[in-house]
């Protein structure tokens, strides 16, 4: 059951603002890291700071309490939008526990303040709750701030996960048997890698979020409730009606050319591949990707009229990795939430497996980690249920008392997988957080 009720009355204002720059510089910075949000693409999309409410949820009901609660929330709000785009208005940011039975809790907050941005519209939104006044200092002061950019790394350390990498491929092999034995199609493996403060002080958000967004510019950078990263996997966006979401599996790491085995007949020289044309030609990665497209086609037909799923995927350029990509497309029929969208799509085959439970048993077994909120849908839905949801993926979750981190990778393991590929695959997903924490050089 949700642990907080709604409060009788949440009064939310949301006015036009002129915003320039990066965001995050919005952020005080002596606010609860935890009590950070952010969702941004390119310089655009929300961040926002403190708790007006929170529900916080577990087990196999997670997601439904929390629509459950948010359902009753946007029904006792009081908006004032001025603004009228999605994310303006009554928002709340969430995270989702990978699994039913995780240890961790699912939330779904509604920040005090948001100052968003799309398409070079600003506007802040402030919440309030019964009867206490507005703000004081709405809005010039609080936009006039500008905290200084790329602030000094905290000195972190990095050390075994749950499985040490040397011991990965194995884990990885006795997939592959389980699916040659035909109990499973896929099974996507993930690992974890803890990374501590050196000194033992407190893992600060801030530099953090900042080197993901400069470095990953085109993938969402999110921070909710401890959970931060920077993922390029769109579960599922509903805006006005409109259904999208971008489907990822298959991956190559950039600059992995390679010399073609075969004797070039005609004598002439050899030239490296050029790994995007590797990718789109891989059997192994093509097969990867089917899995995860039908999964996520098959949970938004019962929502979607028109659904389109393009025939072959394309190739995303990402700074350290090449992915095999697919854009679906619908238009909303059922009415449902993007919260109730992004629950039916959970877990998709591009974190999971397929069959789902088959490959669910064989993570629980072989990963041998609880996941937390990796892997988990996190994004946002406002009051018309429009939103983002991504996947929870190049992340990291800060521990309660905030001196340390676990940061996660995994990847899609077929019949035709190579267990010590699969570990270099993950090494080369996690620079992203080794980046966004000073421990990768590139
Ligand atoms: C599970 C992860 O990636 C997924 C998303 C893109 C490509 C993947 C792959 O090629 O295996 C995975 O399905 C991860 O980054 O931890």
């Amino acid at each position: 059951m949700p642990s907080l009720p709604p409060p009788s009355r949440l009064r939310v204002r949301s006015v036009p603002v002129d915003v320039t720059g990066d965001l995050l510089t919005r952020v005080p910075d002596e606010v609860d890291p935890r009590e950070v949000v952010t969702w941004l693409r390119e310089g655009d999309g929300m961040v926002g700071w403190g708790r007006a409410a929170v529900v916080r949820t577990t087990g196999s009901r997670r997601f439904a309490d929390a629509e459950d609660w948010w359902d009753r929330l946007r029904a006792l709000a009081e908006v004032e939008d001025e603004v009228r785009v999605a994310g303006s208005g009554l928002v709340a940011f969430g995270s989702f526990a990978y699994a039913a039975d995780s240890c961790d809790t699912s939330v779904l907050t509604v920040p005090r303040v948001v100052i968003g941005r799309r398409d070079g519209q600003a506007w802040v939104t402030h919440v309030v709750l019964d009867e206490e006044p507005w703000p004081a200092a709405h809005p010039a002061r609080m936009l006039a701030r500008s905290n200084p950019r790329l602030q000094e790394l905290d000195p972190v350390v990095e050390s075994e996960g749950t499985v040490p990498a040397d011991r990965w491929p194995q884990v990885v092999a006795r997939a592959i048997d389980r699916i040659g034995s035909g109990a499973v199609d896929k099974v996507v493996l993930a690992r974890d890698v803890t990374v501590r403060h050196r000194d033992g002080g407190i893992v600060r958000v801030a530099p953090v979020l900042e080197r993901l967004q400069r470095r990953y510019a085109a993938t969402w950078t999110f921070a909710v409730d401890g959970l931060l990263g920077a993922t390029p996997e769109m579960l599922v966006r509903l805006q006005g009606g409109r259904v999208r979401s971008r489907v990822l599996a298959g991956t190559i790491r950039r600059g992995a050319h390679s010399i073609p085995d075969a004797p070039q007949g005609d004598g002439s020289t050899a030239h490296p591949v050029d790994p995007r044309l590797r990718l789109v030609s891989s059997v192994k990665d093509l097969e990867e990707h089917a899995y995860a497209v039908r999964s996520v086609a098959d949970a938004l037909d019962p929502h979607c009229s028109d659904l389109q799923v393009p025939a072959a995927p394309y190739v995303l350029e990402l700074p350290d990795v090449y992915h095999l990509a697919t854009d679906l497309t619908g238009q909303m029929r059922s009415g449902a939430t993007s919260l109730r969208l992004a629950a039916a799509l959970h877990p998709s085959a591009a974190v999971c497996g397929t069959p789902t439970h088959v490959a669910d048993g064989v993570i629980a077994e072989l990963e041998g980690m609880d996941r937390g909120r990796y892997a988990g849908p996190v994004g946002w839905v406002d009051g018309d249920g429009d939103g983002d949801w991504g996947i929870a993926l190049r992340c990291g979750e800060l521990a309660a008392d905030r001196r340390s981190m676990r940061i996660f990778a995994g990847g899609g393991i077929v019949a035709a997988s190579d267990p010590h590929a699969e570990l270099a695959e993950t090494e080369v997903k996690l620079t992203a957080m080794r980046h966004a924490l000073g421990l990768a050089t590139r």
